[in-house]
C-alpha cells in the first residue's frame, strides 16, 4: 500500500479556466506540497501528472477528467483513461465507482483490469457507504469519501461540510483503508478525520486554489465592509 497511515496527501488540481492551470504551476504546486509534509499527491491528466512525476517521487494518485454530457461519471471512467495516467506515472489510479453510467466498462471490471494490466493500486471515489462496500468487494486498494455532496444521492450535502459521517461509517465496516477527501478544509478537520479513523485525508482547494482562498478571505471583509 503506497499511501502510509496518517498521511496528508494534496490534490493540484487546476482547471482550464484557473490561472494556474497546466503542468508548470501543478509541478510546483506538488513541490510546495512535498517540501510542507505531504506524503502523497493527488493530480489530473496526463500533461500535469507527467510533469510532477518528474519533481517527486511521492506515490500520486492520478486521475483523468474526461466530462461528457451523456454520462455524470467524469473522474477515469475508462480503461483506457486509467492506462493513459498509468503510463504518464501515476502510482494509484483514482477512479469514480460509482454505480452510476459511464462510457466505458462497468466499475467492477474497471477495478478488475487496473489492478490486473496496469498493476496499480485502485483508489475508489464514491459517495455512499453502499458504494464503498461494492468498491472493496471488487478489489480497490482505498476508498474515498470525494464524491459525498457532488452525485444525486448526496445532493442535500452540497455545500456542507465534510461527510465526517460517511468517513465513519466506512471505517466501520471496511477492512481496507479509507481515506477522507473532499471539503476538509481546516488543520482541525484533517485532525477530526484522523480521529474517526481515516487512513490518510485529501486536501485540495484550501491548499492549492489561491482563487479560492481569497474568496474566503474577501467574503470575510465584505461582511465587515458592506
Ligand atoms: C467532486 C470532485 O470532482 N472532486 C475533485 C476530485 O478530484 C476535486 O475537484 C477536489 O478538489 C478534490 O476531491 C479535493 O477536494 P477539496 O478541494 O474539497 O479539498
Amino acid at each position: 500500500m503506497l499511501i502510509p497511515k496518517g498521511a496528508l496527501v494534496v490534490s493540484c488540481q487546476a482547471r482550464a479556466d484557473n490561472p494556474l492551470h497546466g503542468p508548470v504551476y501543478m509541478s510546483a504546486m506538488a513541490q510546495a506540497a512535498e517540501a510542507g509534509g505531504a506524503k502523497g499527491i493527488r493530480a489530473n491528466g496526463v500533461e500535469d501528472i507527467a510533469a510532477i512525476r518528474a519533481v517527486t517521487a511521492l506515490p500520486i494518485i492520478g486521475i483523468s477528467k474526461v466530462w461528457d454530457d451523456r454520462f455524470p461519471v467524469y473522474i477515469t471512467p475508462g480503461f483506457e483513461d486509467a492506462a493513459r495516467i498509468a503510463k504518464a506515472g501515476a502510482d494509484i489510479i483514482g477512479i469514480d465507482a460509482t454505480a452510476r453510467p459511464r462510457d466505458g466498462e462497468p466499475v467492477e471490471r474497471l477495478i478488475a483490469r487496473i489492478r490486473s494490466e496496469l498493476g496499480k493500486e485502485v483508489f475508489a471515489d464514491i459517495s455512499t457507504l453502499d458504494e464503498g462496500r461494492a468498491a472493496h468487494a471488487y478489489g480497490a486498494t482505498y476508498v474515498a469519501t470525494t464524491l459525498s455532496g457532488y452525485t444525486e444521492e448526496t445532493a442535500s450535502r452540497r455545500g456542507e461540510g465534510p461527510d465526517l459521517e460517511l468517513l465513519e461509517a466506512l471505517v466501520a465496516a471496511l477492512p481496507i483503508p479509507v481515506v477522507a477527501e473532499g471539503r476538509f478544509d481546516t488543520p482541525d478537520l484533517v485532525a477530526e478525520a484522523f480521529k474517526r479513523g481515516a487512513h490518510a485525508v485529501v486536501v485540495g482547494t484550501a491548499i492549492t486554489n489561491p482563487r479560492e482562498i481569497t474568496k474566503k478571505f474577501v467574503r470575510a471583509a465584505d461582511a465587515r465592509n458592506p
